[in-house]
């Protein structure tokens, strides 16, 4: 996207109120350790907030075109919902699953003529599962968009959309601190009633019951925490959180190469596959990486914490002291002629080449400055 000079200087300086937030929030947690402390402090500096939530908001409106990537992350959870929801990627990987958990058996897929029964694998345990959201027609769905502010989802129609975060930028956006939500035993509710649910919300949210969701949301969030540990939390819950099959989708900022950090999203990889997850899709834009899982278990290990887990769930800035931590917060458009080529070739690559990250088939870009991989860590130079 081509920006205006003007324009390019005052979204630089909405771009510096947020990272300043996030700066501030990393120098006090190095500086006294205690996230609960420093976290309450936060959610109580109302001033700090919500010139927060405006520049979020400003930028997405005035500054963040169709054309660009801030704009294209939301452009690809929607196409990833569709693919998999109601183009039959969920289908096909309940599929591909159950042809793995029965050939590690040594069994055949014999459920093959009946589509509501499949092989499930978890823990080394394999049943054989009767299922009923693989086949039910599903309605809207029902997603949360964690760190919403300003409601990105809510234009589309395909979406139950709620949107929640500690300081909404618009009123469509209920109040919650999504590391502090309660969660609730799920409910046995008719999908009207549970829709009919979801759209009486309204602010504060406290509390949620389990697996109420197809889509969890963290479009730039995690990297807001300062700690590991609440981007470990924030995992755990949208997996309680998640409807069996149901997707999380992650976008996390960083504007260097795709090769750069790929053990740390590998590790990443790891870490939120241990909760019950198995990565579906992964894609490098310029400036961020997108990641979808789908919830593939309803129970996860016991012993997640001893086995370092949350650490896993690093970014560069845990371990820099330095006050220079560019590219790392939100995205800044200020691009080469060069690099909006590679995005719009991207953007026009992108609906034509779906990919499938546990298919093994990894389709290794082209298109410069967009790139999909299998094995980062292959790849780590
Ligand atoms: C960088 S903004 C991203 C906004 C939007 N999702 C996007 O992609 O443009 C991060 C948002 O997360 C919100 N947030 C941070 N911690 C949160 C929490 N614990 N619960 C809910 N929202 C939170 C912030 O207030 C902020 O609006």
């Amino acid at each position: 996207c081509t920006v205006a000079q003007p324009s390019k200087q005052e979204q630089e300086k909405l771009s510096g109120v947020v990272k300043n937030v996030h700066r501030k929030l990393r120098r006090k947690y190095r500086e006294v350790g205690d996230f609960d402390k420093i976290w309450r402090e936060h959610c109580e500096d109302e001033q700090t907030l919500s010139e927060y939530a405006n520049a979020m908001k400003n930028l997405a409106d005035h500054h963040w075109t169709k054309k660009c990537e801030g704009e294209g992350r939301i452009d690809w959870c929607r196409s990833v919902c569709q693919e998999y929801f109601l183009d039959g990627g969920m289908k096909r990987m309940i599929e591909k699953d159950e042809k793995s958990a029965a050939a590690s058996l040594g069994l055949t897929t014999a459920t093959g003529n009946n589509p509501n029964l499949f092989w499930y694998q978890t823990n080394s345990v394999i049943f054989l599962c009767f299922s009923f959201s693989s086949v039910s027609p599903m309605g809207k769905m029902r997603l949360l968009d964690v760190g919403s502010c300003f409601n990105p989802f809510l234009k589309f129609d395909e979406f139950l959309t709620v949107g929640i975060d500690i300081v909404p930028a618009v009123e469509t956006v209920h109040k919650c601190d999504f590391l502090n939500l309660q969660l609730q035993p799920p409910v046995q509710l008719s999908r009207d009633a549970v829709e009919a649910f979801l759209r009486q919300l309204h602010s504060p949210i406290d509390a949620l019951p389990a697996q109420l969701f197809h889509v969890v949301v963290f479009s730039l969030l995690l990297s807001y925490f300062p700690s590991p540990y609440q981007r470990w939390i924030c995992c755990k819950k949208a997996h309680e959180l998640l409807d069996l099959h149901g997707l999380l989708l992650i976008i996390t900022p960083d504007s260097s190469h795709q090769n750069r950090h790929a053990l740390m999203m590998r590790s990443w990889r790891v870490a939120v596959e241990s909760l019950g997850f198995k990565r579906y899709k992964y894609v490098k834009y310029s400036h961020m990486h997108l990641i979808a899982f789908r919830k593939i278990s309803l129970a996860t290990t016991s012993d997640l914490v001893s086995r370092n887990y949350p650490e896993m769930l690093y970014i560069p800035q845990d371990f820099n002291t330095s006050e220079e931590e560019e590219s790392w917060d939100v995205p800044v458009y200020v691009r080469s002629e060069f690099e909006d080529d590679q995005v719009a070739w991207g953007f026009s690559e992108l609906p034509e080449t779906p990919y499938d990250s546990d298919s093994g088939e990894s389709q290794s870009s082209s298109v410069p400055g967009f790139h999909e991989f299998e094995d980062p860590i292959l790849l780590q130079s």
